[in-house]
This record gives C-alpha cells, sequence and structure tokens, in this order.
C-alpha cells in the first residue's frame, strides 16, 4: 500500500543536483509541496560545499516548503526531516537499533553515514521564510566510498533495500505527518523523537562551527532545535555547526 501525502512528486532520471533545481524553481514561483527525485545526480551537494555521490539506486530527493514562519524556524525543519528519515527508515531494518541521529541531521547506521540532510532557505526582506528546501540523500543500494570516513547503505543491513521512488512514497507521507503534528503541537514531538535516536547525554562532543571547535558534553537540544552542550560549568546552546 503506498502511504498518503500531498507532495507533489517529479521523477528525473539523471540531474546534476535536485536542490539546484528545487533553488530554481523556487526563486521562479513554484508553491509549496513540489518534491524533485532524480535517479541519479550527477553533481549532488552536500553541506560545507561538500560533494555527494549520487549513484543509481540511492536515493536524491528535494522537497520545497514556503512554512509563513520566521527565518529563525528553518533549523527546525532540518531537525524534521532528520526525524521523518529515520521514521521512514528504522522499520525496514531488522534491528532498528543500530540507526542513530548526529546533530544536526546526518542518519548513522551501525554509526557508519547512511544519509544526509541539506536544507536551504530564502528569507524575506522582513526576515520570513520565502521558501525552504530540503534535499536527503540515501544511500539505499550503494554505500559510496568516502576517504576516510565510514559509510553504510540500507542494503549492508541484509534486506532487499526499497526502489528509490517506493522509498520516496514513504519519507514523504513521514515528512508529512511530521509536519501536521509541528503544526498541531509545536516543535517538542519532533525534538523529543530526535533525543530519542540522538547521543547519549553526556556523550563527549566536539562541534565545527565557522573555522573554530567548541568541545562538551552533549546536555539535549534546546526548545528551538539548538544543541546543548555543556563544558567548564556552563551549558552553551550551539545554533549551528557540525558534529566532528
Ligand atoms: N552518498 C554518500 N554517503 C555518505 N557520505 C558521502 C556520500 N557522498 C559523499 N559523502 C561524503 O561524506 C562526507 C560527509 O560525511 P560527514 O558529515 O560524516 O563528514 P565530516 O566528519 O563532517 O567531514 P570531514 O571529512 O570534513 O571531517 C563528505 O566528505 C561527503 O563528501
Ligand atoms: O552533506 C550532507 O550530509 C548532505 C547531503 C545531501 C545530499 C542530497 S541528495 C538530494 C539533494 N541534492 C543535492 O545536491 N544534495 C541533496
Amino acid at each position: 500500500m503506498t502511504a498518503a501525502h500531498r507532495f507533489c512528486l517529479r521523477v528525473h532520471e539523471a540531474l546534476p543536483s535536485t536542490s539546484d533545481l528545487v533553488a530554481r524553481l523556487a526563486e521562479a514561483g513554484e508553491p509549496d509541496g513540489l518534491a524533485v527525485l532524480a535517479r541519479r545526480q550527477t553533481a549532488g551537494r552536500g553541506t560545507q560545499g561538500r560533494s555527494w555521490e549520487g549513484p543509481s539506486g540511492n536515493l536524491h530527493i528535494t522537497m520545497l516548503l514556503r512554512p509563513a514562519e520566521p527565518m529563525r524556524h528553518a533549523p527546525q525543519w532540518s531537525l524534521l526531516a532528520a526525524v521523518a528519515l529515520a521514521d521512514a527508515v528504522a522499520p525496514m531494518l531488522p534491528d532498528p537499533s543500530i540507526l542513530a541521529l548526529k546533530w544536526p541531521n546526518d542518519l548513522l547506521l551501525g554509526g557508519a553515514k547512511a544519509a544526509g540532510i541539506l536544507t536551504e532557505a530564502s528569507a524575506t526582506p522582513e526576515g520570513g521564510i520565502a521558501w525552504l528546501s530540503i534535499g536527503i540523500g540515501v544511500n539505499l543500494a550503494h554505500a559510496p566510498e568516502v576517504p576516510g570516513r565510514r559509510t553504510a547503505c540500507l542494503a549492508d543491513t541484509g534486506i532487499a533495500p526499497p526502489a528509490p521512488e517506493a522509498f520516496a512514497e514513504a519519507l514523504l507521507a513521514a515528512i508529512d505527518r511530521r509536519r501536521t503534528e509541528r503544526a498541531l503541537e509545536g516543535f517538542a514531538p519532533v525534538r523529543a523523537a530526535w533525543l530519542a535516536r540522538g547521543p547519549a547525554l553526556d556523550t563527549h562532543l566536539a562541534i565545527r562551527r565557522q573555522g573554530a571547535e567548541i568541545a562538551g558534553r552533549f546536555a539535549g537540544l534546546a526548545e528551538d532545535g539548538s544543541l546543548l552542550l555543556a563544558s567548564g560549568g556552563r551549558v552553551h546552546a550551539v545554533a549551528s555547526g557540525e558534529v566532528a
């Protein structure tokens, strides 16, 4: 059975980057609810200007959203996408306990990176969100080799990997459910679901941010989704950056 969602899915055989196409369409006025999937990406982009390998058999999808909210809420949407991704992946795994989330929005299987999320946004002159794009790459069939990094894919867990379009349907339905939940109950349920799959409290973490590194012990997520890091007798809220 196909789970229901309100996205309009467009499928391309190959694209340089689904996020590049969505950004162009967003600037041209495309409404909320578009999802672009490419079976193969030839110039996929990761966070921090990195590249993202996009072989056929993996999922490459970007959603366009236009929430009427201030720009400071954009990080909540990244965490919402990570939680929805975990909602979609966990039921497929023989052992869902190998799934973990790395702040802000990587998905790990057995500690190795299996999916990444690239959130991009454009602001209105008043500081609102004009558009928000959520690009998600999931290693379904293949775990590309990345020097110095451990990568994983769903097929590594012993399951027949889902076809990208079938997985996209489950993912879009999960995003829709989390979006509705947030509209009704606020950000708290997403925050709780992220914490349930995130690092254990007190884990030592180092966060890289604008070339500098802040280290401390994981103290949870703030109400807005910022990472809380305890060090030197104080708790610091880190709004952006990445875990080293
Ligand atoms: N399909 C893919 N699956 C997993 N990782 C990928 C994939 N394609 C590219 N990568 C690479 O994975 C790396 C990102 O992984 P991660 O965020 O865990 O690294 P990092 O620890 O932040 O990076 P760094 O190497 O700078 O320390 C990038 O180097 C990215 O290019
Ligand atoms: O660095 C990361 O962890 C984020 C990776 C995001 C990859 C996805 S694949 C679909 C979309 N299009 C892109 O060019 N990037 C994102």
